[in-house]
């Protein structure tokens, strides 16, 4: 597997304080990487380590398979990246800000500037000034600019901030996207569970400048899968029924000794048949689904949650 970014015991200081703390990312090429976290828990100082903008005060960054050096400017130049707010020449037209920045990024192909503006559906608008565009537009007009000269990586803090619903969908399935067909590797940070969810293939978890997990979705939507809840207190018994006569194995016990079936083959009835006619005594019956945001409150709390 081929990782865009990778760091190793990532960690800034200020002021004697760690803000980030041996942090160990793994972002893989062509994935949109998400990491969640509540407000300070140190994403934009990640961030922008990643970007030069901040220099680590222990650990590494690699990033396309080179380690990063102040002097890395051909690695800087395969990233787009909105760090914060996109800051603009608000006199400046939204065109001529793009011609600005490929300009100063050394990048010659004013094709891409229009196909920019297509891809973030500002095209009509790319001649009035920027001090005209409401938050919406100029948060899609920093994507337009991070894309313009076709990076590999794009790096995006927060992007989605201060959007209405149909504004966060456009740029959800923008990003989207930008990974499949454009093969675009993605970082993105939020503190909104919901957003990462449902666009990310990796989630990073942070917490108090620390990387709580490091987990796919896939993983998580296992962890998030439907099960049966049996309520007995036989569940060894309950257990051991389950995997003799219905070779039913993949059971979890919980602390409070329920017993969970995920992926169960059988009705619902005919697990109880069995279960009764084999004398395990039984409380209550449900099915459940776990929920994805238990299971980064479990993650955020110290907890986790065991397959
Ligand atoms: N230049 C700085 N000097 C001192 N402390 C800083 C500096 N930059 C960030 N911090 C502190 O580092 C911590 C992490 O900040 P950071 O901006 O990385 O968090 P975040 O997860 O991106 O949160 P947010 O979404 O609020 O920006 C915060 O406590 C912040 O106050």
């Amino acid at each position: 597997m081929t990782h865009i970014v990778r760091t190793k015991q990532l960690t800034r200081a200020y002021r004697g304080k760690e803000v980030v703390s041996n942090v160990n990312l793994n972002i893989k090429q062509g994935e949109i990487y998400g990491m969640l976290g509540p407000n300070g828990a140190g994403k934009t100082t990640v961030m922008k380590m990643i970007t030069n903008l901040v220099k680590p005060t222990a650990g590494e960054i690699e990033i396309f398979g080179e380690r990063l050096t102040d002097t890395s400017f051909q690695l800087l130049a395969r990233m787009g990246t909105i760090i914060e707010r996109p800051i603009f020449y608000e006199k400046l037209t939204a065109r001529e800000n793009l011609e600005l920045h490929c300009e100063y990024m050394g990048y010659h192909n004013k094709k891409s500037i229009d196909e920019a503006f297509e891809l973030v559906n500002l095209k009509g608008i790319e001649k009035k000034a920027v001090k005209e565009f409401s938050l919406g537009m100029k948060q899609r007009l920093g994507i337009a600019r991070a894309i313009t000269t076709k990076p590999e990586l794009l790096i995006l803090d927060e992007p989605i901030n201060g959007l209405d619903p149909i504004g966060i969908k456009e740029l959800r399935d923008l990003f989207k996207m930008l990974c499949k067909h454009y093969g675009i590797t993605i970082l993105i940070s939020s503190h909104i569970l919901g957003e990462v969810e449902l666009i990310a293939d990796t989630i990073a978890v942070m917490n108090d400048g620390k990387l709580l997990q490091e987990v796919s979705m896939d993983h998580v939507a296992k962890q998030t899968a439907e099960y049966i809840e049996i309520t007995t207190n036989e569940s060894s018994k309950a257990a051991f029924v389950l995997e003799k006569h219905l070779h039913i194995s993949n059971v979890r016990i919980t602390d409070e000794g329920q017993i969970r079936i995920y992926d169960c083959p059988i009705p619902q009835s005919e697990l109880m048949k069995v279960l009764v006619l084999q004398d395990v005594a039984i409380e209550a019956v449900h099915k459940k689904k776990g929920s994805l945001e238990d299971y980064f409150l479990s993650i955020l709390n110290g907890g986790g949650i065991v397959a």
